[in-house]
């Protein structure tokens, strides 16, 4: 994959220590990720994912390093990059419509009522809340409003969307209809999606890479695992795949003892040169060789 739709080259992120000096919680992490292409990003609780998340969005800042989405670097929040949260966050005084209008006339301010409704619409309908338009947040259920939250950051159009556990609060039931709902909006869109989430199966069901990182403080991007599976492939007979068991042992395997042991057992890591991992039959294979991320010479020379 050699599109660098976005561009993660070389982010830290460091705060003040409570004891003096600086407390660094993931720091040189280079990543690429191709137009259309679904990302997962797996590690410990406190390993960064979030604030990996937040500077995509805009929210926050890397302290040294920069991102890069389709040749431009990230200054600040953009109607470019959607974001779904665990929580919903919709206005609760405006209807399913008036929320999801609401992102629509916040991105193109000069069409018209119709035009708006009638766009906001068509988002209301791809997520399967057709007859709910007129719905305020209080009468659905928290598969409803996520699904809400999806039409309203689907409707912008963005460049990406980034999603931060956005199935976790809700039942197993609902939460693998979104998923479905989800996978199927991404592949019909052609959808750029970075998502943190806790859940392996979520991961492989969903992504076509799958990012592993090191426990922080001081964590690492120490692996990318290649997703084998089938792009057709379904959630109920995912586990029926051949390869299903050897992808979710190695990411399971990753969580309860590499992740923790990586710092010292690895020490020849080259953040910019990640080892890509294809579990399958047999060992995992290496996908060599390693894909280079290197600065996008455009920004590096604005810099
Ligand atoms: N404003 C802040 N000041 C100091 N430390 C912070 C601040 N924001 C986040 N951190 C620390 O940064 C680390 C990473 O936080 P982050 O929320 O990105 O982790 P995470 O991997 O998403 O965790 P989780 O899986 O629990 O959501 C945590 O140790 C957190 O305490």
């Amino acid at each position: 994959m050699t599109d660098k739709f976005i561009s993660i080259e070389g982010i830290a992120r460091r705060y003040p220590a409570a004891s003096g000096g600086t407390t660094t919680v993931f720091e040189n992490l280079w990543l690429a990720m191709a137009r259309g292409e679904f990302g997962c990003i797996i590690g410990h609780s406190g390993c960064g994912k979030t604030t990996v998340l937040n500077i995509l969005a805009g929210l926050d800042e890397p302290s040294e390093g920069t991102v890069i989405v389709d040749g431009e670097a990230i200054e600040g929040t953009s109607l470019d990059r959607a974001v779904i949260f665990q929580s919903h966050a919709l206005l609760p005084w405006r209807t399913v419509l008036g929320n999801v209008a609401y992102a629509v006339s916040s991105k193109w301010r000069r069409w018209d009522r119709a035009r708006v409704r009638a766009h906001a619409q068509k988002f209301i309908d791809l997520v399967g809340l057709t007859g709910a338009e007129h719905k305020h947040p209080s009468e659905l259920s928290g598969g409803m409003k996520q699904r809400v939250g999806i039409a309203r950051a689907l409707s912008i159009t963005p460049k990406i969307m980034l999603m931060d556990e956005p199935f976790s609060a809700l039942d197993a039931l609902t939460r693998g209809t979104l998923q479905d709902e989800v996978r199927r909006i991404c592949l019909e869109t052609g959808q750029t999606t970075f998502m943190i989430t806790h859940d392996v199966d979520e991961a492989i069901f969903l992504a076509d890479r799958i990012f592993l990182m090191t426990n922080g403080p001081g964590a690492v991007l120490a692996e990318i695992v290649e997703n084998p599976l089938p792009k057709d492939r379904g959630r109920i007979d995912l586990h029926r795949h051949p390869y299903y068991y050897a992808l979710r042992n190695h990411i399971v395997d990753f969580l309860v003892s590499r992740s923790k042991s990586f710092a010292t057992e690895v020490i020849h890591h080259d953040p910019r040169r990640v080892p890509t991992v294809r579990p399958g039959v047999g060992e995992p294979t290496i996908v060599a060789p390693p894909r280079v991320v290197e600065p996008n010479p455009a920004q590096s020379a604005a810099r």
